[in-house]
């Protein structure tokens, strides 16, 4: 056994949630808590994180595309990215902190545009059977609240935030029911507090789960 197969295979954690949620702003801090511990950890996103993804994610934000276009596009920009960054530092032993996975693409593409689950279980074994994240944190939020966040930036909006807020109620139905589904991997944040409240559950929830 070579010694990089030796070696703990580090963590992998995904933030989660409707657009405007407030997930991205805790990444770093996260990111900051695992290095504290004297851990390697990467912080990457979805779609993107690679510079073929980040193409494909320059389109899929702002190209109108048939809904199934839409799903293989988002597996397909995943594929690259766990090919080229997730199982590579996951095998080195680094931690990665990805904003947004596959429950995103249950979220939008199923909840959101109503695209046959079956689908996306497929594709899903498919790209990553083998793999799924260790702990999700959902941050969950009142689409009237998360819309509120995203106007007050006042920055041209992609397609997902153009979307009406029966669109973005749905996501975060779909959300709340994976993580019904899954509640030893998703952990639900209430989302509609302030900062310094969430940042102190995530720390709780990584050192619970993973540190
Ligand atoms: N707890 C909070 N209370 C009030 N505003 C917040 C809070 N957290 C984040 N925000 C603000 O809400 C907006 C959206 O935050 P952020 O970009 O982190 O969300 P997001 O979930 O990553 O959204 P997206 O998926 O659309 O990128 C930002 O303007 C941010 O400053
Ligand atoms: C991974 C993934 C993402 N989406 C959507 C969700 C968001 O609206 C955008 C990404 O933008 P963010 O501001 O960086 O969160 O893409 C999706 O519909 N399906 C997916 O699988």
């Amino acid at each position: 056994m070579s010694r990089s197969e030796s070696r703990k295979r580090g963590k992998f954690i995904t933030f989660e949630g409707i657009d405007g949620a407030g997930k991205s702003s805790h990444i770093a801090g996260a990111a900051a808590l695992v290095r504290g511990r004297g851990l390697n950890v990467l912080t990457t996103r979805e779609p993107g994180g690679t510079a073929l993804g980040e193409k494909l994610r320059g389109l899929l934000l702002h190209e109108a595309m048939h809904l199934e276009t839409e799903a293989l596009l988002m597996f397909a920009a995943r594929r690259e990215h766990l090919a080229e960054v997730i199982e590579p530092a996951l095998q080195r032993g680094d931690w990665v902190i990805c904003d947004r996975f596959s429950d995103a693409t249950y979220a939008y593409q199923s909840g959101g545009r109503g695209l046959d689950k079956a689908k996306l279980v497929q594709l899903e074994q498919w790209v990553h059977g083998h793999l799924q994240p260790d702990l999700t944190l959902l941050f969950d939020l009142p689409s009237s609240v998360a819309s509120q966040r995203i106007a007050a930036q006042a920055r041209d909006l992609d397609r997902f935030e153009q979307e009406r807020a029966e669109f973005h109620e749905r996501v975060r139905l779909a959300y709340l029911e994976r993580a019904a589904a899954a509640p030893q991997r998703i952990r639900r944040i209430d989302a509609n507090q302030a900062r310094d409240r969430i940042k102190k559950l995530i720390q709780e929830a990584l050192i619970e789960y993973c540190l």
